[in-house]
């Protein structure tokens, strides 16, 4: 029978988010802690897990049919490798945000990125780096770094450096003001282009439907309430996400209960919202699975 491999990180910022996803999809694994290769038990799905760098690697190469990497690596080595094609992002996972980010030193009087044409850039992501640079018409020279990016400019090996951003905080420490945003970038789950025989094929539709059930689980909320009737309408706009919630009387009261599922993320601000046009009793549940 057919099986599906699928690589992941095997220690780093993506690691416990991705086993985590896969283990709401209902995949259960045999391992021992230090093993590479993890096997599935109840769905053909075997897991390898592997620098993160090498995910896209495999995937080019045909060793596995799946793994969940950040964008920004999977473009950096389809870049490096494949002249930026060969994957495909079948779902964004919501997790391990960040951005590529071009920071210059706080005291570098530079205003935009054209006076930056033929500088050297420190990066971790020299064919990512080029490619977004050069689609605004700036060439640089890129100064290839594995880690501890951020120093270059201070150790005066770089004017500049190109590396990602969460909070900041890294860019801080090290006296550097981000410049500009050049790109946006989440874990995702990536095949490689080519196709699959077609049971490969029908093992990963029935996979994506259970991600995508866990996906947009993780997003919805349960909400029950109590409004007076008039404020159905009022109430229906305000829950996020909704489009026909059910609707039941309440015994010796002229007020209604509302239950309704939210597929966008509940916010206090909606709270508060719906309290102002006289909803009370306000619950709101976590949904944990859901098939449309
Ligand atoms: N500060 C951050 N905040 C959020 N996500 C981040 C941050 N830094 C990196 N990421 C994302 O997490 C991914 C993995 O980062 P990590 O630091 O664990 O990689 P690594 O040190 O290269 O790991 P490995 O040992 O597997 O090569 C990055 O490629 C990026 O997509
Ligand atoms: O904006 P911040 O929240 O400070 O995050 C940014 C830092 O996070 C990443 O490094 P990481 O901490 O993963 O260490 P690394 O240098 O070993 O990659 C990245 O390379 C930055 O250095
Ligand atoms: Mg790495």
């Amino acid at each position: 029978m057919s099986r599906l491999r699928v690589a992941i990180q095997k220690s780093g910022r993506l690691s416990d988010r991705s086993l985590g996803v896969l283990k709401r999809c209902g995949l259960r694994f045999a391992h021992s802690k230090d093993k590479l290769f993890w096997f599935g038990q109840d769905f053909p799905v075997d897991l390898l897990l592997v620098r993160d760098d090498d995910i896209p690697r495999m995937l080019l190469d045909g060793v596995c049919e799946l793994g969940i990497v950040g964008e920004n690596i999977a473009r950096e080595v389809m870049l490096e490798r494949n002249g930026g094609t060969g994957l495909t992002c079948l779902r964004k996972l919501g997790f391990g945000q960040c951005r590529l980010s071009l920071a210059v030193p706080e005291d570098l009087e530079i205003g935009s990125l054209q006076e930056l044409q033929g500088k050297r850039v420190a990066t971790s992501y020299p064919a990512l780096t080029r490619a977004l640079l050069g689609e605004q018409g700036v060439t640089v020279q890129a100064v290839e770094l594995s880690g501890s990016v951020e120093i270059a400019p201070g150790l005066g090996t770089a004017d500049a450096i190109s590396d990602l951003v969460s909070t900041g905080s890294t860019l801080r420490a090290n006296h550097l003001r981000e410049l500009e945003v050049l790109f946006r970038s989440q874990a995702a789950l990536y095949s490689p282009s080519t196709p699959l025989p077609d049971e490969k094929q029908q093992l990963l539709d029935r996979l994506l439907a259970r991600l995508e059930g866990v996906l947009q689980a993780a997003e919805s909320k349960y909400v029950m309430l109590h409004a007076p009737r008039e404020a159905l309408d009022k109430i229906t706009e305000l829950l996020p996400g909704v489009e026909h919630p059910s609707v039941m009387p309440l015994e010796g009261s002229d007020r209604i209960a509302i239950h309704a599922v939210c597929v966008e993320t509940v916010f206090w601000e909606h709270l508060e919202a719906l309290k102002a046009v006289g909803a009370s009793a306000i619950l709101v549940l976590p949904v944990e699975k859901m098939l449309g």
